[in-house]
């Protein structure tokens, strides 16, 4: 019994290796760079390492890969199965994949699509398809029937107004720990707002029964997908002893949207203008899409919520963490902000579209907090058939991971990028606005770097469906908090970043609130 045992895993690895030696040695990327050094699951397995308390892996491996001229425009890992991942390290590479060869084609579909790992995880979690887990037609309608109120001609209207009110808010919380001199930790504070945004947004009411998941912060899905068992192969992840950690609470969530959806359809059919859409799920019930199935819309929904809140609620309290640091910044932006919004108290009503497009340097500052900071380090990418990028042939079942940590700390593009400095994305006085030409052979210089495109949000079809929404609490928070406040960062907190999905502040931001005259 044991030798037959023994001798089926030893033709089980001369499989293996064959397999291996074949992908690997008449790939078209031979002699392509190998990362010098990585973690085991990202070299040898092509998966991201599970988070844990020590240092952050993977964003000082991007960076390091980002860093070294050797591997541009990328450079290659081989996994065990033989499957190459390949680290696209350059814009043009980065271009290639997510605008080339994500665009739909006539009969042969795009070159690329989500990557394959981060989509069954995704799948998983959700609990089935979603706009941030489906892939080709299933995902195209999704994304046509969502895209509209994230639009701004929607979005602004809709939104501005309550996202200022939980401004406001959050800026009375900061007013009770001037008061008493403590430092408050920013990054639960950006949480709450975000998640009350997106809730907002998504049903239109203030009115949800939180208490079907326990209370408003029990809204996350928690961490159990992270787990190792969601990570094993074969379908052993699928079953019901893999989802344990995470199922129960995806159930309950999933009951809450139900509700929340029931709350929004029936305030819908109470509303006298029938035909404009104050809510995401409004307009979703309205086009019919979602008749066949309810809980095609319960996941999006789910996926949404995901989406809306810990992004931006953490490029926030990185970007607060940089202004804490560095008074003379926040007295250039006081300067102008308070030009335009005037002494406070600012009602939220005075915060107005208008007023927040006349403030560049806020602008500025969550450019460069998303360079330094990007919520999202890599964009994962299943290779369809053989695409060029950057010049070199990646074949069909590769996986690409777009390495926008890396590329937005190459100092060949952006110098000294340990440094923050608003300056590279102000456009000199002579910038003629709408004069973008072709940006495919520019070299970057601190002349033109403001062009250099958002790819924190990354590029092409499957560009962040929230951005417009992100950048709306981005700029009337911070517009808000230096209006009022001066802020210095308690000294004994250390910035350092923490990947759970997206990049978070791995010691929270404590910061000191200090009102201005
Ligand atoms: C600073 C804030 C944010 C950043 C940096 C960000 C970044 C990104 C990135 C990089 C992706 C692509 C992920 C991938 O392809 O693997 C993405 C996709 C997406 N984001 Fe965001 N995001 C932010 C905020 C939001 C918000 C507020 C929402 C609101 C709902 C949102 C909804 C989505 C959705 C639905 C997708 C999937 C789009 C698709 O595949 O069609 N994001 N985002």
């Amino acid at each position: 019994m044991m030798s037959q045992v023994l001798k089926g895993l030893g033709a089980l690895a001369t499989v293996l290796l064959i397999n291996y030696v074949y992908r690997r040695f008449s790939s078209p990327l031979i002699g392509r760079p190998q990362p010098k050094r990585g973690s085991f699951w990202i070299t040898r397995l092509g998966l991201v390492p599970p988070p844990h308390d020590g240092d952050d892996m993977l964003s000082e491996f991007l960076i390091e890969v980002g860093q070294d001229q050797h591997q541009s425009p990328i450079s290659v890992c081989h996994s065990i199965f033989g499957t190459p991942l390949v680290l696209v390290n350059t814009l043009k590479g980065i271009k290639d994949v997510l605008i080339d060869g994500q665009a739909k084609h006539k009969t042969l579909g795009p070159r690329v699509q989500r990557g394959e790992m981060i989509r069954r995880i995704q799948n998983l979690v959700f609990g089935g398809p979603s706009i941030n887990n489906a892939v080709g037609d299933d995902w195209r309608w999704r994304r046509h029937v969502l895209l509209p109120p994230f639009q701004p001609r929607q979005l602004v209207p809709n939104l501005l107004p309550y996202v200022a009110e939980q401004a406001l808010e959050a800026m009375s919380l900061f007013a009770n720990h001037d008061s008493n001199g403590s430092p408050i930790e920013v990054d639960d504070v950006f949480t709450d707002l975000t998640m009350n945004v997106i809730n907002y947004y998504l049903y239109g009411t203030k009115d949800l029964n939180f208490g079907l998941v326990g209370g408003r912060k029990n809204l996350k899905l928690g961490l159990g997908f992270q787990s190792f068992e969601t990570w094993l192969p074969f379908g052993i992840n699928e079953t019901s002893w893999a989802q344990r950690g995470y199922r129960p609470s995806r159930e309950r969530l999933k009951d809450f949207i139900r509700d929340a959806l029931a709350i929004a359809e029936k305030s819908h059919q109470d509303r006298d203008d029938k035909k404009t859409y104050d809510c995401v799920a409004a307009a979703a019930l309205a086009s019919g899409k979602y008749d066949h199935d309810r809980e095609e819309l319960v996941n999006d929904m789910l996926s949404l919520t995901f989406a809306g809140y810990d992004t931006t609620a953490h490029t926030l309290s990185f970007c607060f963490s940089e202004l804490a640091r560095n008074p003379d910044l926040q007295d250039r932006l006081f300067e102008q902000i308070r030009q335009v919004l005037g002494p406070p108290p600012v009602a939220p009503d005075a915060i107005t579209p208008e007023k927040l497009a006349q403030l560049p340097l806020v602008t500025a500052v969550y450019r460069e907090t998303l360079r330094k900071y990007p919520a999202v380090v890599f964009i994962p990418v299943h290779v369809n058939r053989d695409t060029v990028v950057d010049g070199a042939v990646v074949p069909g079942g590769s996986e690409i991971w777009c390495n926008i940590r890396g590329l937005q700390m190459n100092p060949d593009i952006f110098p000294d990028p340990e440094k923050f400095n608003i300056d590279r994305w102000i456009p000199p006085a002579t910038f003629v606005p709408g004069d973008e030409n072709s940006q495919d052979d520019i070299s970057w210089t601190p002349e033109n770097q403001h062009r250099f495109p958002d790819v924190s949000f990354t590029l092409g079809q499957h560009s962040c469906l929230g951005k417009h929404l992100a950048i709306l609490e981005l700029r009337t928070v911070i517009a808000s908090a230096i209006n009022q406040y001066r802020m210095t960062l308690a000294p004994w907190n250390k910035i350092e970043t923490k990947i759970v999905l997206t990049t978070k502040p791995k010691n929270g931001v404590w910061v000191h609130f200090d009102k201005r005259e």
